[in-house]
């Protein structure tokens, strides 16, 4: 395949900021194109490897983190809460699935938003939308509102800084096992939620200390594989951070370990899908309601002509009323054709509502009634359900309603921090991991 890294600039890109000033984009592109890579191409073909054992069944993905990452959220506390949460996730998960599960944050770049109006209305004042802190300024002020390129380069340094806690948190010792599972034996006894859930909690204790009396304590137990992921939608930072891999010759988006083409700008002949076929690290497409299995087949063959599993990642996203009727023949076809890919739910995505309050919210019932659905379409078709996405944070946020401290819609405002859409607090997260494991030990 030939490597035309801007063969995109031909073609529509949806959602791409209008800059101001273009002089500028490519002076900052030009800086990001020097720049030293974040992650290395080696280490995308080995989550590529533990995504292609997803495709063959014998892994789950946990993906989650901000929906909208910000340049003042790049701390050490709320990098070690986020990393906290997902790894209390996932040793229950490891546990009841009995695959390894491959984590993947949404984390150290994912810092641009789609949005579904190009403008946001507050008090009968019209201001351009926020489209994420590498494009633009929460604040609701005209100025901050303005599309400003030198946001690029602070997205790459507050990836940078970013992953080099994750790094440190997961090799460092903060990992380890039997540690994570004190962190959820305290959520078990201490959480409204967590009595349904002691038999399980115990269970994992036992086998925990099975192990350590058999003088069981290898590498794995104190340190973890974790990886990056973002949206790469603001295709000049993701094409200037695209490096050639000097052990292959092949071009990786150096940005992530995986990166995402969204909803919004899916499309078969779209600059995104364009660009993502020219580079080789692990992809998702997230697939919602309307995706019919034509279309994802052209994606298959756009983005994986040979096949490779691994490769590919389909992170469905359809809305819990929905994904009972949409997904199974998505599937259906789609393995009948013999796509390798991998199948994820995103129960976040299709399950947003306003409430009276104006503040965006999901349901954590919806959310966990999408993962069933997404559990059953799969054990009915005999196919592998591979992994959930989600936003989460590990605060004790109130942005989404439900969970064992039953958080109602008049609770929003208490503490309602996301940047874009709403988050799974802690509580809320180790809620849904322990349903997930319930639904495998249901099998
Ligand atoms: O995170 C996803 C999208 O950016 C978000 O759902 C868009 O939200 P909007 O409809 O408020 O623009
Ligand atoms: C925008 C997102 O999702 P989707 O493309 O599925 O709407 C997202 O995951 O941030």
């Amino acid at each position: 395949m030939s490597n035309n890294l801007d063969s995109w600039r031909q073609l529509t890109a949806a959602q791409q900021p209008e800059w101001p000033d273009r002089g500028e984009l490519d002076r900052v592109v030009a800086e990001l194109a020097g720049l030293p890579p974040l992650v290395f191409a080696g280490e995308c073909d080995n989550l590529k490897a533990e995504l292609a054992a997803v495709t063959r069944g014998e892994a789950f993905v946990l993906q989650g983190g901000d929906c909208a990452e910000t340049f003042s959220g790049a701390t050490a506390d709320g990098v070690r809460n986020k990393l906290k949460t997902l790894l209390q996730m996932a040793i229950v998960l490891t546990y009841a699935a009995k695959v390894p599960v491959v984590k993947i944050g949404r984390i150290a770049g994912q810092f641009a938003k789609p949005r579904s109006k190009g403008t946001e209305v507050r008090d009968g004042i019209e201001l351009p939308a926020y489209r994420g802190d590498m494009v633009n300024g929460f604040d609701f002020t005209p100025e901050s509102r303005i599309p400003d390129p030198g946001r690029l380069l602070r997205a790459y340094h507050s990836s940078a800084v970013t992953l080099n806690l994750v790094r440190a948190f997961t090799k460092g010792g903060y990992a380890d096992l039997r540690q994570v599972h004190a962190w959820n034996q305290d959520f078990v006894s201490e959480s409204p939620a967590g009595k349904r859930y002691e038999q399980l909690a115990r269970e994992i204790d036992q086998a925990l200390a099975f192990m350590h009396a058999c003088g069981a304590d290898p590498e794995e137990f104190h340190s973890v594989e974790f990886y990056s992921s973002h949206e790469a939608l603001i295709l000049d930072y993701d094409r200037a951070l695209t490096r050639i891999d000097s052990r292959t010759g092949q071009p990786y988006d150096v940005s992530a370990h995986m990166v995402w083409i969204g909803e919004r700008t899916r499309q078969l002949d779209s600059a995104h899908v364009e660009f993502f076929s020219r580079i080789r690290n692990p992809i998702g497409v997230k697939l919602g309601p309307t995706t019919t299995a034509e279309d994802a087949l052209a994606l298959v063959r756009k983005l994986n002509p040979d096949n490779e599993p691994g490769r590919l990642t389909f992170i469905t996203r359809m809305g819990a009323s929905k994904i009972r009727e949409h997904l199974p023949s998505l599937v259906e076809k789609v393995t009948a054709d013999g796509a390798q890919v991998a199948w994820i739910c995103d129960p976040m995505h299709g399950n947003t509502f306003e409430a009276p309050s104006g503040h965006k919210t999901r349901r954590l019932d919806d959310v966990l009634s999408e993962v069933a659905g997404f559990f059953e379409v799969h054990r009915a078709l005999g196919t592998h359900p591979g992994g959930v996405h989600i936003e989460f944070t590990g605060d004790d946020v109130t942005e989404c309603v439900g969970g064992g401290y039953e958080i109602v819609e008049d609770d929003l405002a208490l503490r309602y921090e996301t940047a874009c859409d709403p988050r799974l607090n802690r509580s809320q997260s180790l809620d849904l991991a322990f349903r997930v494991a319930e639904l495998y030990r249901s099998a």
